[in-house]
């Protein structure tokens, strides 16, 4: 239990041992049991009716409020006279919804049903998720964080600006939930592979999080969106008189990271040591060393290092159902060396290395990496970022991806380096012709980045290809066959993921609980799968799967004994699915 903390004259806190008064995390707005000098926000908690209870998307039904719910409600005349049920409703937003062309326009029309009503908007996401990943997450969501200043009504989550410097504790208490759960959080800098996108990129961790709810079934108040703006170094945002964040070049060094730490500590400090922070869509100076940082302290994981890590190992497990042999058989290339693409390989070498028993640094010289100067090679080393270097491998130097193919003859090939159109037909068609099956992944996001499409994974390789991407793609018919695309997306691993942590109560997250993550994932694609080449499950099960994949990493804490929520229960897949929110209204009194 931590004790009560004092406030000093210059702002600091510190923690004053003679007012040890208890509160702790369950009293983390210490209304109960505050000293009386300490600061606190007065909450208060009221019955919402009439017209403040449609107007209020947690509890609003819309046309589903009964004739009892109604009458004693003081809804009567608010409504017209009908009475629907939230499946006719469903099936309404659907057609409104499939009636607009632009994509855009359908994750405006998403984004008002969540501000009117949300139970309906998860009823609807849960239901059609095949169809409305697309609109609410990757790829429609990177043109909404482009449009965003323009497209912008009502602000969503926290913004945590320089301004709040020395506040951050204080703006946290703004935010009318007390009992979050998970916070996912982004500065901005390295939105998808659309670059820099500054406050904009509030839409990736709003996007993120309705997932973790309609997919991963942690509950809606528990969830909480923040973006952390320290500037931008996009221009043409800076010379857009509608642009919604601070208008300054990007703050670095000791200003960014002291901003930082006051946010970790500020969010320890008013959530606990159980609260889940997911780093998102940080650029690869800050990522590496924010989630090095902080990993040993707090309950963090990047989910560009590890989710996507976590999600293309699952994709590997399971395509040697397809081409045989064990996954040290394989080699591995890849088309960047950031936080995917070192992240991916890294946890490829663990899951080896763990398997073959063979030390982690033998593993690595079966992957190799291709950035923006060439095949990474050992008389590079001197140059290279410290996260490249563990990759610098024997070899000559190679300028390009196409002579690095044909010299390293990768059986795996990987683009993660948010760059489109960069697995040519020439370098396809040299995997293809190295390969039997060659396993191509383009990871990069939104679909305008992709390395290639599956249009063109397919045609190339005459049908050879095992390909997976990043964004969507639909099915493809070449020569009267039908081929269905993975999705390779962290979206099949954080919602289970951050649940498992959620629900065990877990302190820290550690690589294992990764590999156990993609393990899970990778035991849900069933024969009937491979049997149409696929090495990911349909999204349709994603509920259950992310059931199965949070017990997996729960079990892991326990194991691992940074679990905190005891006893263990017996079942964990059966504990995880009893504590999914669902979205089904709720009868009121
Ligand atoms: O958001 C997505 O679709 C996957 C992801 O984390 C990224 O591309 O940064
Ligand atoms: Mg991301």
């Amino acid at each position: 239990m931590e004790s009560t903390l004092k406030k000093l004259k210059d702002g600091e806190s510190v923690v004053d041992p003679s007012s040890a008064v208890g509160g702790g995390v369950d009293d983390v707005y210490g209304e109960d049991r505050a000293c009386e000098d300490q600061l606190i926000t007065p909450w208060t908690v009221s019955v919402a009716s009439g017209y403040t209870l449609l107007r209020d998307p947690r509890h609003n039904k819309g046309l589903a409020f009964t004739e009892r719910e109604r009458d004693s409600h003081y809804l009567r005349g608010l409504l017209p006279p009908a009475v629907s049920t939230q499946e006719l409703q469903e099936k309404k937003l659907m057609q409104n919804i499939r009636n607009y062309e632009v994509p855009l326009h359908k994750y405006v029309a998403m984004m008002e049903l969540e501000e009117r009503n949300e139970r309906l908007f998860y009823k609807l996401l849960i239901d059609n998720v095949e169809e409305l990943l697309p609109v609410v997450y990757t790829p429609t969501v990177g043109e909404a964080c482009q449009k965003y200043g323009s497209i912008f009504k009502r602000p969503q989550g926290l913004y945590i600006s320089l301004k709040e410097k020395g506040k951050i504790l204080e703006v946290l208490r703004n935010w009318p939930e007390r009992n979050i759960q998970v916070i996912v959080v982004t500065d901005g800098e390295r939105i998808l592979g659309l670059g820099d996108l500054g406050c904009q990129g509030m839409g990736i961790p709003v996007g993120k999080l309705a997932l973790y709810t309609a997919l991963g079934g942690v509950r809606p108040s528990a969830c909480l969106p923040i973006t952390i703006d320290v500037g931008t170094n996009n221009q043409k945002l800076l010379d857009d008189e509608f642009y919604i964040g601070l208008k300054q070049k990007r703050a670095t060094g000791k200003e960014y990271y002291d901003l930082l730490e006051e946010f970790m500590s500020a969010v320890k400090q008013n959530y606990g040591e159980k609260v889940l922070v997911q780093f998102e869509d940080f650029a690869n100076h800050n990522a590496f060393e924010l989630l090095a940082k902080y990993r040993t302290s707090h309950l963090v994981f990047n989910d560009d290092i590890q989710g996507t890590a976590s999600v293309v190992l699952a994709g590997l497990v399971a395509s040697l159902n397809l081409l045989g042999g064990s996954l040290s058989d394989h080699t591995f290339l890849f088309l960047g060396a950031g936080e995917a693409g070192t992240g991916i390989a890294e946890l490829i070498a663990l899951e080896i290395s763990t398997k073959t028993h063979i030390p982690v640094e033998e593993a690595r010289k079966k992957i190799w990496l291709v950035d923006s100067k060439g095949l990474i090679v050992s008389s590079r080393k001197e140059s290279l970022q410290h996260f490249k270097k563990p990759w610098a491998h024997e070899n000559e130097p190679l300028s390009t991806l196409l002579d690095a193919v044909k010299a390293i003859k990768p059986s795996v090939l990987i683009g993660t380096s948010g760059v489109g159109q960069t697995f040519t037909k020439d370098v396809v068609e040299a995997m293809a012709a190295i390969n039997e099956r060659p396993l191509i992944m383009a990871l990069s996001n939104p679909t305008s980045q992709a390395e290639c499409t599956a249009e063109q994974a397919y045609t190339w390789t005459e049908g050879r290809v095992i390909f997976s991407s990043g964004s969507p793609f639909d099915p493809y018919e070449y020569n009267g066959k039908l081929f269905i695309p993975g999705q390779a997306n962290n979206a099949y691993i954080f919602p289970g993921l951050g649940f498992g942590l959620v629900i065990s109560g877990a302190i820290r997250v550690h690589d294992e609980m990764l590999l156990a993550a993609s393990e899970a994932l990778a035991n849900q694609v069933t024969q009937e799968h491979y049997d149409k080449g696929m090495i990911y499950p349909p999204l349709t099960n994603i509920r259950k799967i992310s059931a199965h994949i949070a017990a997996n990493v729960a079990a892991k804490a326990y194991e691992l004994g940074l679990a905190t929520r005891l006893p263990r229960p017996a079942d964990l897949v059966k504990y995880a699915e009893s504590c999914m929110y669902t979205p089904n209204y709720r009868s009121y009194r």
